[in-house]
């Protein structure tokens, strides 16, 4: 299931994160403000477990995260959106998975993986800004629920219509969170309009 987060401030930062003109600093200054408004609606139904509170005046009722959140940023571009989740979720476990796409063939490469065995059944958010042929995204949830995730959702900033059906299909379970629905995909598999190479545009690396 997709939802597109549609709020004037997410409208305003994309805007900024695709301008060619922005640079590294700007671009990854504006993901991460873009990221902690995808937040909120991403984990509008978080659980939580009510808790003894004392104020300087009284006691009262108050609340804490039940289970703690497992963020999974597929490197490299994911890195970008880890900041806005734990400046708003306190206490979450960062689990990182590399990935890239092979330029020739579009198909995800994992070369890294570190998922903590006992948080199978917390809430996991697997962060990637972009998600194009869905490739990697299919490739990192096949990854996850091989791991035992059974609470899954998907975040991202751009998402091809290519890669929504992919994951619809792959992984109809799983809702998506996205800032932007984008037209296509072009011949080299990059989004169109979209924002560029994500990693590149946040790293400042040059595409080969
Ligand atoms: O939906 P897909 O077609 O699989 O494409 C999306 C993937 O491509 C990008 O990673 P990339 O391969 O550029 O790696 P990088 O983050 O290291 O640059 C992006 O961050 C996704 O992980
Ligand atoms: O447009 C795209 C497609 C895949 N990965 C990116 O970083 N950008
Ligand atoms: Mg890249």
């Amino acid at each position: 299931m997709l939802i597109v987060v549609d709020h004037p401030l997410v409208k305003v930062h994309i805007s900024i994160l695709r301008r060619q003109e922005t640079g590294t600093d700007a671009f990854r200054q504006h993901l991460t403000a873009l990221t902690r408004l995808l937040a909120f609606p991403a984990l509008q139904d978080l659980q939580l477990t009510p808790i003894s509170v004392r104020t300087p005046l009284a006691e009262t009722t108050g609340y804490r995260v039940q289970k703690m959140l497992v963020l999974v940023p597929v490197l490299r571009a994911g890195l970008g959106m880890v900041e806005g989740f734990r400046d708003v979720v306190p206490d979450t476990v960062v689990s990182h998975l590399g990935m890239y796409r092979d330029h020739r063939t579009l198909k995800p490469i994992r070369y890294y993986s570190n998922f903590p065995a006992s948080y199978h059944d917390h809430p996991v958010i697997l962060l990637d800004p972009m998600l194009a042929t869905g490739g990697s995204a299919v490739d990192a949830l096949d990854y996850l629920k091989a791991e035992g995730a059974r609470n899954i959702r998907v975040v991202s900033i751009i998402s091809a219509p290519e890669g929504v059906k992919k994951l619809e299909e792959c992984h109809p379970d799983v809702r998506v969170y996205t800032a932007q629905l984008d037209e296509r995909l072009n011949e080299l598999g990059y989004i169109i309009p979209g924002l560029g190479d994500a990693g590149d545009r946040q790293f400042g690396t040059v595409p080969d």
